[in-house]
């Protein structure tokens, strides 16, 4: 720190003390210069240094009259250091708290001369002007039913006031119907006046806020999006989430926790995390994109059963969860895939994807991809049926997760390894296996044990599959490659009475919405869209004690 060069360097009082203040290039840093009449003459420097980096401060402002208003209210403090230096301006920073948590805390300092507290504000001010990531203009969704009909609420008393103090322009709209912010963004919103668009609700108002920026912007370039290979452009325009659904899967994959004042701190920073969105066609018609799960069977059902009693709000999952889980139902189908290459990794390799992720970084857009492939006159023949693996079989479900999924209900998420922006999605096969069997898979959802070390799972790092449910006339009467069954130990075969496998159908759960088509072919586009945060910090920035 000592080697760096100073911009500027004052001695400033905070907090009745003494403090040298140094702006560095990069950094804030103070630290107490204590008066030591208590152990030994003269002045000495305390040990202790708080940093903020420059890229963290939210802002800076003269804290205006607040010396003269405490000279107002106590005229007999007049000698007190406030008095004697009282002229202050106030420093806005992220501070960490608990796991992944953030804050926005104040330090302000006092000092004597007018002019060179007006100087410490221009000076950081022009520092924080060099930073060209963070956003001035934003526009913001909110859906005022997520989750527990806190969305305007939230808004209003934890984001708002940190967006103000950074200066960001918000144009709010409050939908007044599903689909408004889709369409909003598709057809009416004017792109060229925002640096961003903000989602404040759930993992299903995402989904309209993806759907309106990714078509908008393929129909700004003429791409249309029913050709399955079609190269997507990608989006320019930055998505932050504020937290307000039942389940805000993606922004707690993102970020390690569902917290909006966190999430608006991310966006005033200007964090940018690039993210993989899954393209799902049927039959060559694009039905919809998805960023977090595509579950067909459990989760589909889950989710048909929940939409009956969304007015329980986000207990409705736990209740449907439980139900879907005592029907134990299983469906025939056949799955094809495109594995991805070695090097992304493997599901169960344990290389969680974390801020700055080394297997995400090495990966570019689709469409770099794309022009990089045609460059070289090399495009490969993904068409064709080269490179493709076949499993047939009855399944408990089929989950396709391009991220982890972790959510509250489940830390570490359907595939703890996946990867936010590697152009990959995991596919988690679970076959027909008895009741025991699927709750001990499920239980390790929820702790430390491998969720995939079972007979009947498996799961495949891939680029591309498909999925064909099977035809009732042409659904063989047993499947000669699936595993002899573990005995059932709770057999409930009231639920299951007219249950027949070789007709039964599940729907697709796509990010938390029902797909009307069960055949589908789903392609990764490799960081697509790029979200206002910065992935799952490994571990808390510490103070720096010198
Ligand atoms: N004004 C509105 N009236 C009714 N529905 C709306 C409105 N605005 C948005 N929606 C729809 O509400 C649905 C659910 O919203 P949201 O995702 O915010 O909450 P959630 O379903 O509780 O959370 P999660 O998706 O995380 O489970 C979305 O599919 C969205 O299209
Ligand atoms: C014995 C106890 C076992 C408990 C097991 C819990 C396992 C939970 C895994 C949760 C995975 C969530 C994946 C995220 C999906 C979202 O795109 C979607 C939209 O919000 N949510 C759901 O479909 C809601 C899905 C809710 C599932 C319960
Ligand atoms: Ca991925």
């Amino acid at each position: 720190m000592e080697n760096q060069d100073k911009i500027i360097c004052s001695e400033l009082f905070q907090k009745q003390r003494k403090v040298e203040v140094v702006l560095y290039p990069a950094v804030l840093a103070w630290k107490e210069i204590e008066k030591s009449s208590k152990r030994s003459s003269g002045t000495s420097e305390s040990e202790h240094v708080q940093t903020v980096k420059v890229c963290e401060i939210v802002a800076v402002h003269k804290t205006e009259d607040e010396a003269d208003a405490q000279l107002r209210s106590h005229p007999k403090r007049i000698n007190q250091p406030s008095q004697q230096y009282p002229h202050a301006f106030t420093v806005s920073y992220v501070r960490r708290t608990r796991q992944h948590l953030w804050r926005c805390a104040d330090v302000t300092f006092h000092c004597a001369d007018q002019q060179i507290c007006e100087q410490w504000v221009q000076v950081i001010n022009e520092q924080l002007s060099l930073l060209t990531n963070r956003p001035k203009n934003l526009l913001v969704y909110i859906n005022p039913y997520g989750g527990k009909r806190r969305g305007e609420r939230i808004y209003e008393q934890k984001v708002a006031p940190v967006f103000r103090r950074a200066g960001i322009f918000t144009d709010v709209i409050v939908t007044e119907r599903a689909n408004h912010a889709r369409d909003h963004l598709k057809m009416e919103a004017n792109l060229d006046d925002y640096d961003g668009v903000v989602c404040v609700g759930g993992d299903g108002m995402f989904s309209e806020i993806l759907h309106g920026l990714v078509t908008r912007i393929q129909t700004d370039h003429g791409v249309d999006q029913n050709q399955p290979d079609a190269e997507l452009v990608p989006c320019s325009l930055r998505i932050g989430i504020i937290p307000a659904g039942s389940t805000d899967c993606i922004c707690f994959a993102t970020q390690g926790t569902n917290d909006p004042v966190t999430s608006a701190l991310h966006i005033v920073v200007g964090d940018s995390q690039p993210m993989d969105v899954c393209s799902v066609h049927h039959n060559g018609v694009f039905l919809k994109y998805s960023v977090s799960l595509l579950g067909y069977g459990f989760y589909g059902d889950v989710l048909t059963d929940s939409e009956r009693n969304r007015w329980l709000g986000p207990a409705r999952y736990d209740l449907s969860g439980f139900k879907t889980f005592l029907s134990h139902n299983y469906y025939g189908g056949t799955v094809s895939f495109l594995p991805a290459d070695d090097n992304v990794g493997h599901p169960r390799d344990k290389l969680q994807c974390r801020s700055g992720c080394r297997i995400c970084q090495h990966k570019h857009s689709s469409k770099d991809e794309h022009d990089e492939a045609s460059e070289e006159k090399e495009k490969p023949a993904e068409d064709s049926d080269r490179g493709w693996s076949v499993i047939h079989g009855k399944f408990i479900a089929i989950n396709s997760a391009s991220m982890s999924c972790a959510c509250p209900r489940s830390p570490k998420g359907l595939s703890p390894s996946a990867h936010l922006a590697d152009g990959t999605t995991d596919l988690i096969l679970v076959r027909k296996c008895s009741r025991l069997d699927f709750f001990r898979h499920l239980l390790r959802h929820t702790n430390n044990d491998d969720q995939f070390d079972h007979w009947f799972v498996e799961v495949h790092r891939v680029r591309k599959f498909r999925f064909q449910p099977w035809h009732p006339d042409l659904a063989p009467l047993e499947d000669a490659s699936e595993h002899p069954e573990s005995p059932d130990l709770s057999p409930i075969s009231s639920l299951q009475e007219t249950y027949d496998d070789r007709t039964a159908e599940s729907s697709w759960n796509c990010d938390g919405e029902i797909l009307h088509h069960t055949a589908i072919q789903v392609s990764v586009q490799c960081q697509l869209i790029r979200l206002f945060a910065r992935g799952i910090e490994e571990q808390q920035d510490a103070e720096v004690a010198v």
